[in-house]
């Protein structure tokens, strides 16, 4: 091990002590970088970050490359490091300790607007740092705000921080704890889905936090049913949304309504995402202000997801796709000793079932979905982060925002549920710019799909061989998965496709396809589903359905 790599790992190994020592109470974090610098460049940007022409020339001058010492891609970073930056000496300090030293470009161009008080609505590549670009300056906020009193009953929440789902509410608390090592008096709280609101309701009472990490729909019990708590949201003086675009979805609308309505309207609001269709830029007014900043980060015209990512799709029946997919992961596994693989399925049923066969399949696999209990998603989320050789195999709590350092390949069977979706779990590769790749795997009425990401550098892939032998061997796996995982695979599957716009419009199609499905599990007839279920998805009496 050089010194270079024994000083890295050691970081990492300070990085993951920390996350084990916060892990009861939440979950994240992963690797370091550091950099070498280049003095002369240095100075001219340290000159510049003195100025207040600081901003509109970061953004002039976009990505600036830099060399890179393991071969990845260091377009995310900038040339300006952490030390030029007008935080807290301490800050800078953890910062240190965690081994960056130049700030990515999306935290280069969003931390002299943040810092002036604006609000902002930054979109950026995934795996860029967006994390730390929104938590270093919220904490500047709480160290100018006045110390709650001792004594004081409801101590304000400074920083309220919304994340939409478990894993990344508790990976954003990590990275916050990070950068708070060195200011003990700042404390940091998770309350999410998957733990006991009573539980929640006594550790913040223990530990009163000025910064808050939070699910949307947690949130909203703990402001209708935790005392005191609103009386807390009432100091909020900044309100993260990350994930924004998502957070904005229908599926979280009410939600965010409800806590912007629980918030200050005198407030800084920060809006992050790899993704912002037009549609959210067109209801963004919901949480910001009228002047707010709209920083992109992403070049005209590159696309929004990474050069050095090769994304490719497979167009086959349902019938070949899990002895295509088994294929495509033992190529995978002999070409890469380090493999790390994230397979993406539709929905939670399905993933288990995909899981079920791969184990099945002697691969070294695990699951991830919304039907696993917290502290089992917690426990293979932190496995899969520090492990190599292994298959993640999830739902779409592992799209958005994971970070995984390291994937390898991403594969995404069936449909996304949209362009963004796309985008996101594709994202869990080619972070901090190393290499990596994407498959998507579709089936012939699934290709409409491509048409969302035509402007995407997405070709088609060569199709892997799938010899006799192992069609057979995947037909016997599949023979031993449970009965009643293939039952409730089906019924979700059916869900799924059935709320589809495209999909879904025509019943009888729908219905058909399922059955494809069914047979493509190994399985003669299609379950039977009860009639209460079909009743509420609009399904009654289509023929090729049983009903029980
Ligand atoms: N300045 C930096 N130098 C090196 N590494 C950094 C820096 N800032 C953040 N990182 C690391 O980069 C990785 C990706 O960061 P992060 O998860 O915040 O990305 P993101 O842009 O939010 O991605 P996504 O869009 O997928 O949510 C993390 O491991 C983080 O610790």
């Amino acid at each position: 091990m050089s010194e270079d790599e024994d000083e890295r790992y050691v970081l990492r190994k300070e990085k993951e002590k920390s996350y084990s020592d916060f892990v009861d109470l939440i979950d994240g974090d992963e690797d370091s970088e550091d950099e070498t610098s280049d003095e002369d460049v240095q100075e001219e940007i340290r000159s510049k970050s003195r100025s207040s022409l600081f901003h509109s020339e970061v953004k002039k001058q976009g990505f600036v490359a830099s060399s890179s010492e393991d071969g990845g891609d260091d377009n995310y970073l900038s040339q300006t490091r952490f030390d030029q930056c007008p935080v807290s000496p301490l800050s800078l300090k953890a910062i240190k300790d965690v081994g960056y030293e130049k700030m990515t470009v999306v935290q280069e161009a969003t931390l002299p607007v943040i810092l002036k008080g604006k609000d902002v609505m930054a979109k950026a590549k995934t795996g860029t740092g967006k994390t730390v670009a929104f938590l270093l300056p919220s904490i500047e906020v709480v160290i100018k705000s006045p110390p709650a009193g001792r004594d004081e009953k409801r101590p304000p929440i400074l920083v309220l921080v919304i994340c939409p789902t478990r894993e990344l509410a508790s990976q954003a608390a990590a990275e916050a704890n990070l950068l708070l090592k060195y200011h003990p008096t700042i404390g940091v709280q998770v309350v999410m889905g998957g733990t006991r609101l009573a539980v929640e309701q006594k550790r913040m009472q223990a530990n009163p936090c000025q910064i808050l990490v939070a699910t949307p729909g947690r949130l909203r019990d703990h402001l209708e049913n935790t005392a005191g708590f609103a009386t807390r949201l009432m100091g909020v003086n900044v309100l993260v949304l990350d994930e924004a675009d998502h957070l904005l979805d229908m599926g979280f609308r009410k939600d965010i309504e409800r806590i912007i309505a629980a918030v200050p309207k005198q407030r800084q609001t920060l809006l992050f995402s790899a993704t912002i269709p037009e549609e959210v830029r067109q209801i963004c007014h919901i949480a910001l202000k009228r002047d707010h900043e709209f920083i992109n980060t992403v070049p005209e015209g590159s696309g929004e997801t990474h050069t050095q990512v090769r994304q490719m799709h497979l167009v086959a029946p349902l019938e070949n796709q899990f002895s295509l997919l088994y294929a495509l992961l033992k190529e995978h596994i002999s070409d890469d000793v380090n493999y790390k693989v994230l397979v993406f399925c539709t929905t939670a049923m399905v993933t288990r079932l995909v899981a079920d066969l791969l184990g099945e399949l002697n691969l070294n696999v695990r699951e991830i979905h919304s039907r696993k209990p917290q502290s089992y998603r917690t426990r293979v989320s932190d496995e899969f982060r520090k492990s190599k050789g292994l298959i993640l195999v999830t739902s779409d709590v592992s799209a958005r925002g994971v970070d995984y350092p390291d994937v390898t390949l991403v594969i995404q069977m069936g449909l996304p549920s949209d362009r963004e979706q796309y985008i996101h779990r594709l994202g869990r590769t080619g972070r901090k710019g190393k290499e990596g790749q994407g498959i998507l795997l579709l089936a012939p009425w699934e290709e409409f799909f491509l048409n969302s990401v035509n402007d995407l550098p997405i070709t088609k892939a060569p199709m892997p061989m799938v010899d006799p032998d192992t069609r057979k061997k995947v037909e016997r796996a599949l023979s031993h998965v449970e009965m009643k995982n293939k039952e409730a695979a089906y019924q979700a599957w059916l869900g799924y496709y059935n709320s589809n716009k495209t999909v879904g419009r025509d019943k009888y199609r729908l219905v058909e396809l399922a059955n494809e499905f069914s047979q493509s599990m190994g399985l003669d007839n299609p379950p039977a589903i009860p009639k209460l279920v079909l009743g509420k998805m609009g399904l009654k009496n289509v023929p090729g359905l049983r009903s029980k």
